[in-house]
């Protein structure tokens, strides 16, 4: 069977949809869709339109070679979008993300909002023509012409130097300052003319980064949250309302044990819905819970307490009498409601789907969500609220043709513990005919194999005939809070018994041939693979991706210390480090690492390689040839995100498994030049 994903460059040519907003009155939905650009050496978004009826095409908005993204509706329906579109009034001047308005009457989009800093997200109000917008701003600028000046001089200069006094210095792939998020008031977006901007917390010095305003339906207030700095590297995030008024901020709720940020406001402006995520200590796992905190000044109340699932807040009914929210489930992440005065959940979706971007229509019996699953990527769809039937929308693309099934499979781990797994199997899998398998292990580690994703992509690999499975040890979300609890602080011990009750399982059926297994994970998945090769020698061949290698170097490296220094002690990380173990390693080894990986520092990967090739049971020879291969990108981060670098990635993995696993040498891609 030809399907796009026996082909590389069909597969990386698979539009990849993403977001969705409806409009007030409930009768427009807008998403995004990234599609390659003419050179394929990179993705191109653009704004679509789905009808929730379902009875016209989906159609496409905008269309230019910036491409657009960040769709939001005013109250009056016109859509506010950004892009890096040129400015139709400047014959020539510098590439920036701007904001534009296409007017729901119909005709061009046109130019509301440009500054030297950029725009970043747009939040708009539900029932007022309220915008606040992030940008990024220098942090000892006064105001915009300052900003304007500072940077001007900046560029001039050619420093690109950074003073810092705190923590942290690097973000994913980029440095951080001496720009800093801000958020910046504009009104009266939806009319005509010149839209001064009002810097709502000038002094914010890098609190509002990774934060998103959530503004109430009389756009009066913003609710974010807000990171403070804590003695020794440590941070912690509050939660704030900032009046649009007064500009005057006031904290709603900080305490050392919970890290908070914000939901949706009730339609009748009295609650927020708030996210607590409990602050993690060695003996102390993370743990999500929601809040109703009554904007009136009352103290917050805990809704569903009792329920053993991680809430995600999307959306309120329109009458205030529930959260419609999403949450991890059992390999998917449904759509729930909770009742606000009972606190009684009703799961509303059946399938075994991930669904996210939910908003729910004005009358309240529909909901609308963007739906994925490892069968089929993200699509837009409608949900009936009362009986849970779930219709998918007429789409901007169809659904891809998958090279085979997947099943769900369960094994028993050491403790009696179910792990749940999804297999995908390639077509032809039987007793009489096995295929080869691969364990493919999932990154966080606090996640889930539960929805799909382009970076990870098993029917690639089902399509030249490998099954893979697709397991949640322990540290996985959607199980309850026990199945965390049980691999917190100690990776070595049931995350890895986890995944080797769930390879015994897979190796233990007819249809897969045990003999030909191989393990594969990125990032803590990568983590996981590395500790796998010192501990075992059951697998063929272990590919290990932006891998977590020796944790003393990766805990205080990465960009986020403070996170992983609260979960391990430095006798935990002794416990668990697989570079430790590196003198028992006797599997070939493909390393992949990306020089802009701030989240896992190439550290890890250059210490991973030199320590194969001089320490493993498998080093180099005299005359320097290995069975390692060491993958390296010296222009992606954490993901490879570059088409063209994807089809890499996938096309030496694919090579490396083939000679490792079936004895079989395949071409390497030729861009390599070798
Ligand atoms: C702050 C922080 O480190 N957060 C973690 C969720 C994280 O980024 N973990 C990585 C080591 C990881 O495993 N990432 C996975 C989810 C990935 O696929 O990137």
């Amino acid at each position: 069977m030809t399907t796009p994903f026996s082909s590389l460059d069909d597969f990386v040519a698979l539009p990849r949809l993403s977001g969705l907003v409806l409009n007030r009155e409930g009768t427009r939905l807008v998403t995004s869709v990234a599609t390659l650009d003419p050179r394929k050496t990179a993705y191109r978004t653009a704004l679509w339109e789905v009808d929730p009826t379902g009875e016209q095409p989906a159609r496409r908005l905008t269309r230019s070679a910036a491409g657009e993204s960040g769709a939001a509706f005013l109250p009056n329906g016109d859509l506010l979008f950004t892009s890096t579109r040129p400015d139709p009034d400047e014959s020539e001047g510098e590439k920036r993300s701007a904001l534009w308005r296409l007017p729901a009457a119909g005709g061009e989009a046109s130019l509301l909002l440009t500054r030297e800093g950029g725009v970043g997200g747009v939040a708009t109000a539900e029932a007022a023509d309220v915008v606040v917008v992030t940008g990024d701003s220098l942090a000892g600028s006064a105001n915009e012409e300052d900003d304007a000046e500072r940077r001007k001089a900046r560029k001039e200069s050619g420093v690109a130097a950074i003073l810092h006094t705190g923590y942290p210095v690097r973000y994913w792939d980029a440095d951080l300052g001496p720009g800093e998020p801000r958020y910046f008031a504009l009104k009266d977006a939806a009319a005509d003319g010149d839209h001064p901007l009002e810097d709502l917390v000038p002094s914010a010095r890098g609190g509002l980064r990774d934060a998103h305003p959530v503004l109430d339906p009389e756009g009066s207030a913003l609710f974010t949250a807000f990171t403070v700095p804590e003695e020794r590297g440590s941070q912690r995030t509050v939660l704030v309302r900032v009046d649009l008024a007064t500009r005057e901020l006031a904290v709603l709720l900080d305490d050392r044990e919970n890290d908070y940020s914000p939901g949706p406001v009730s339609p009748d402006g009295r609650f927020l819905a708030v996210v607590r995520n409990r602050r993690t200590s060695a003996d102390l796992a993370p743990r999500t819970s929601l809040l109703l905190l009554p904007l009136d000044g009352g103290a917050p109340v805990p809704l569903a307490e009792d329920w053993d699932r991680w809430p995600a807040p999307a959306a309120w009914l329109p009458d205030g009498s529930g959260l419609v929210v999403t949450a991890d489930d059992d390999g998917g992440a449904p759509v729930f409601v909770i009742d606000t005065a009972t606190g009684s959940v009703r799961r509303v979706t059946q399938d075994a789907a991930a669904y996210s971007d939910v908003s729910v229509s004005p009358d309240g019996a529909t909901a609308y969500a963007v739906r994925s699953s490892y069968l089929f990527p993200a699509e837009v769809v409608r949900i009936d609220l009362a009986s849970g039937t779930t219709v998918r929308l007429p789409n901007p693309a169809e659904r891809p043709e998958v090279p085979g099934t997947l099943e769900r499979v369960e094994s028993v781990g050491e403790d009696g513990q179910p792990v749940r797994s999804w297999l995908v199997l390639p077509e032809g899998a039987s007793a009489a005919s096995p295929v080869p398998a691969l364990l493919w292990i999932h990154g966080g580690p606090i996640g889930s194999w539960n929805a799909w994703t382009w970076r990870w992509s098993p029917w690639l690999l089902a399509a030249r005939g490998y099954a893979v499975l697709l397991p949640d040890p322990a540290l996985s979300t959607g199980y309850g809070q026990h199945m965390v609890d049980r691999g917190w602080g100690a990776w070595g011990q049931a995350p890895y018994t986890d995944l080797m009750a769930a390879t015994d399982t897979l190796v233990a059926r007819e249809d897969i041939d045990g003999a030909r297994v191989a393990a594969m994970g990125g990032s803590f998945g990568g983590y996981m693979a590395n500790w796998i090769a010192g501990h075992t020698d059951r697998f063929a061949a272990i590919v290990t991706h932006a891998s977590l290698w020796a944790l003393d170097q990766f805990a205080p490296t990465t960009d986020a210390a403070y996170y992983w220094q609260r979960e391990m002690t430095p006798e935990a990380m002794r416990e668990n480090s697989p570079h430790l173990h590196v003198g028992e390693i006797r599997t070939p080894m493909l390393v992949i690492h990306g020089d802009k990986d701030y989240r896992v520092p190439i550290g890890e990967g250059l210490r991973l390689w030199y320590e194969l090739l001089s320490a493993s049971k498998l080093p180099a020879d005299d005359d320097g040839s290995t069975p390692h291969r060491f993958l390296y990108f010296p222009d992606e981060n954490h993901w490879i995100l570059k088409p063209q670098h994807a089809r890499i990635w996938y096309g030496v993995v694919e090579a490396f498994l083939a000679s490792n696993v079936l004895g079989e040498e395949r071409e390497l891609p030729p861009e390599l030049g070798l």
